[in-house]
């Protein structure tokens, strides 16, 4: 299982230092003259996982099709594992992709389909059959391996297309929703897996989803698009702090909310107290900006209603979630 925690004690102890194995330039795509993607820009480091993300027509897909070598771009330049987009045959045995959910033939079994992948990237029979088993021992089908795919649950089909993009051995993986009509352990264990392979393989993965929970949990660094345009870009740490404004929502007893006004107002780093939602109890404090994660401000409000003896209902942190920032600025965007 993942938590939020070790993702966050991953990023945080995990600066990128090494080369990027993937470089995008300037990618624009139009189709009949409308533009899709109207500028993507930017580079991911090798054994990092990037979320990502955009609202529907955002150009994600667009951006994938574009990378993985489907569609050429109008404009732009992009290179994986130091091989120029100029030469797609060679960008194509160097990456890997998730399957459709429906593109897999069900009259084979798992095994013999990766098989089929591994001569069709020259492996012969014997070396794609050991890859094959191989592989579905990282995904854990290896029990599975002779049952048909017709057979194979979606959660199975899913880990089994994973073992696919591994075959050539990537350099960067491609994945679309791949946690898409799983149940909770399912995506769970799928995430966990993903993770393995960036850590423990090297392969950069770039993970399509519309789950920014998941995103927050799994990813190290994010982009995110709106309406073609990069609207955010950096470590998921990075690109939650430019969330704008800086605060904290708390609720108290209807009684004590006259008082917690007063005790909130006093303090040096509030800017402003709003009482939110008639006689529901909730106040709204906004505070001056601080360096991300540094929740100095937060604690000093919590101290403040605690020695006042005032009960607190509950308290959230506002700005600090991935949602927030998505929000924010995929809506400046369309504006
Ligand atoms: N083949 C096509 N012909 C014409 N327009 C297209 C084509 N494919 C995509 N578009 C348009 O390009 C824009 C970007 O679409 P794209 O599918 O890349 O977005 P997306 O972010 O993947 O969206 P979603 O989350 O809904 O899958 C949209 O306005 C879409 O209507």
């Amino acid at each position: 299982m993942i938590s939020e925690n070790d993702a966050a004690a991953r990023r945080a102890s995990d600066p990128v230092t090494q080369e990027p194995i993937l470089e995008a330039e300037h990618l624009k795509k139009s189709y009949g003259g409308r533009p899709a993607l109207r500028d993507l820009s930017f580079t991911l480091a090798p054994g990092r996982i990037l979320g990502f993300l955009g609202p529907n027509g955002a150009g994600k897909t667009t951006s994938i099709r574009i990378l993985t070598t489907i569609l050429e771009p109008d404009e732009g330049h992009f290179a994986i594992a130091g091989i120029s987009s100029r030469y797609p045959e060679r960008i194509r045995a160097r990456i890997g992709v998730l399957p459709e959910s429906q593109g897999y033939p069900k009259e084979m079994t798992g095994i013999d389909y990766l098989v089929y992948f591994g001569q069709h990237y020259g492996w012969t029979s014997s070396e794609a059959r050991q890859i094959g088993w191989a592989l579905l021992e990282v995904v854990g089908l290896q029990h599975r391996a002779r049952s048909l795919i017709g057979s194979y649950s979606r959660g199975m089909r899913q880990r089994l297309g994973i073992a696919r993009a591994l075959v050539n051995d990537p350099a960067v993986v491609f994945l679309d929703e791949p946690t898409l009509g799983l149940d909770p352990r399912g995506q769970q264990e799928l995430l966990a897996l993903i993770r393995r392979i960036a850590r423990e393989r090297g392969a950069a993965v770039i993970l399509c989803s519309h789950l920014l929970s998941e995103i927050e949990s799994v990813c190290d660094d994010v982009v995110i698009l709106s309406v073609g345009q990069v609207v955010a870009r950096g470590s998921v740490t990075e690109v939650i702090g430019q969330a704008r404004g800086n605060g904290v929502r708390i609720q108290v007893p209807l009684s004590a909310v006259a008082e917690a006004e007063q005790v909130l107002e006093a303090l040096p780093d509030v800017i402003r107290v709003v009482p939110k939602g008639q006689g529901s109890g909730w106040i709204q404090v906004e505070l001056l900006d601080g360096a991300p994660e540094d929740n100095t401000a937060n604690n000093a409000v919590l101290e403040a209603l605690i020695q006042a003896k005032i009960p607190i209902l509950t308290f959230e942190a506002e700005g600090s979630r991935l949602q927030e920032v998505f929000l924010q600025l995929t809506e400046e965007a369309i504006r």
